[in-house]
């Protein structure tokens, strides 16, 4: 039996922390707010984030960090990555204490605004290379939702260190959940975050009434430049094709579960981001992904015309119509 803390109790915090502790691990989820805490601990239940769910009773909740990380064998944060840094300095206040070195994952999906940093690279900043053995990150296709309800689900362990993946991937697996290793932390954590951008274009495509035709070609086109961004950074070109790469895309970019997805629906009905923001109460992190990319391309000089067409729209108010215009206006060109 392995001794884990989750650190969030939003939607994906929970469906990862449910599945360890029925798996038979000793599992703690941490949350800031004390009531959500007795929620979990009195009724098995998240309602504002799994309204559906009933959540295995061996899942014990807390909104005391100390009691969640005191002995454990792995720290998995699942927090937004607005809250990563705050949440990984109480973190490490705490292991200081407890003189207590972790192995440290993460399942957080973006890259830190006006910094462009990756999730690891912000946990290593804040959690000293004392407190922890390795940094790993859980990515890949994987809606909380689906999981909850045990529907068929394969996700991407990713790190240098493959022990600690492979603990990590023995934890999560059970006969519908099923991780593979791999080991490219950085190629794992940044097409996790860029395929949300896609999403949020996919899901304004069908706002607007159009289908799988386009969504195919967005998807498609997207990969494109998902690629182009990732070899410029230092990603595993293989990691594009496995769950964390195409696997991520395909599931955020068609699935009606996606918030990112949801979103671009509202926009393309014709809400504005404010509306579609305070309509959904759960974080949307493709948009500030957007504008993180949207730098990081100019940055890296890399061609990125549909990242670019959604930085337009959200960021300086272009008509989503006439952004797919101009898309589809662009010079004519091989695909190779
Ligand atoms: N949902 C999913 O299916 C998946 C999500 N992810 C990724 O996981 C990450 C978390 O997403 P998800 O669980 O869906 O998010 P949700 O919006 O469902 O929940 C966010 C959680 O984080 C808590 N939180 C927010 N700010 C802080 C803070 N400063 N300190 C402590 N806790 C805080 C919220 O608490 P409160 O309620 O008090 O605001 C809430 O419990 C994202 O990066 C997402 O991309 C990855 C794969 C799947
Ligand atoms: O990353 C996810 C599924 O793999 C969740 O995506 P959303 O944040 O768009 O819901």
């Amino acid at each position: 039996m392995t001794k884990i803390a989750v650190l969030g109790a939003g939607s994906w915090g929970t469906a990862l922390a449910n599945t360890a502790a029925e798996n038979g691990h000793d599992v703690r989820l941490w949350t800031h707010n004390p009531d959500q805490a007795v929620e979990i601990n009195a009724q098995h239940t998240n309602r504002k984030y799994l309204p559906e769910a009933i959540l295995t009773p061996a899942l014990v909740a807390t909104s005391d960090m100390a009691a969640a990380v005191s002995a454990v064998d792995i720290v998995l944060s699942v927090v937004p990555t607005k809250a990563v840094r705050e949440v990984a300095q109480q973190l490490a206040d705490v292991l200081t204490a407890q003189q207590h070195t972790v192995i440290l994952a993460h399942a957080t999906k973006g890259l830190e605004q006006g910094t462009y940093k990756r999730i690891s690279e912000m946990l290593a900043e804040e959690v000293p290379a004392h407190l922890r053995s390795a940094l790993v990150v859980v990515s890949g296709p994987s809606h909380a939702e689906d999981v909850i309800r045990h529907d068929l689900t394969a996700v991407s362990i990713g790190s240098a260190d493959e022990q600690a993946a492979q603990l990590l991937q023995t934890v999560l697996s059970n006969q519908t959940f099923r991780a593979y290793t791999n080991h490219d932390l950085l190629g794992s954590e940044l097409f996790a975050a860029l395929k949300n951008i896609v999403a949020i274009g996919s899901g304004a495509l069908i706002g607007l009434g159009y289908g799988a035709n386009a969504q195919a070609a967005l998807l498609t086109r997207s990969l494109v430049e998902m690629r182009a961004l990732g070899l410029a950074m230092g990603a595993k070109e293989a990691t594009l094709y496995e769950l964390a790469g195409i696997g991520d895309l395909i599931v955020t970019g068609m699935s009606p579960n996606s918030r990112n997805y949801r979103a671009g629906m509202g926009l393309g009905q014709g809400k504005t981001l404010d509306q579609v923001t305070a309509d959904m109460g759960m974080v949307i992190e493709g948009v500030n992904t957007t504008k993180a990319v949207y730098d990081f391309a100019q940055t890296y000089q890399v061609d990125m015309p549909i990242t670019t067409a959604i930085y337009q729209v959200l960021y300086e108010s272009k008509p989503l119509a006439q952004a797919i215009a101009d898309l589809m206006a662009r010079p004519l060109k091989s695909e190779d």
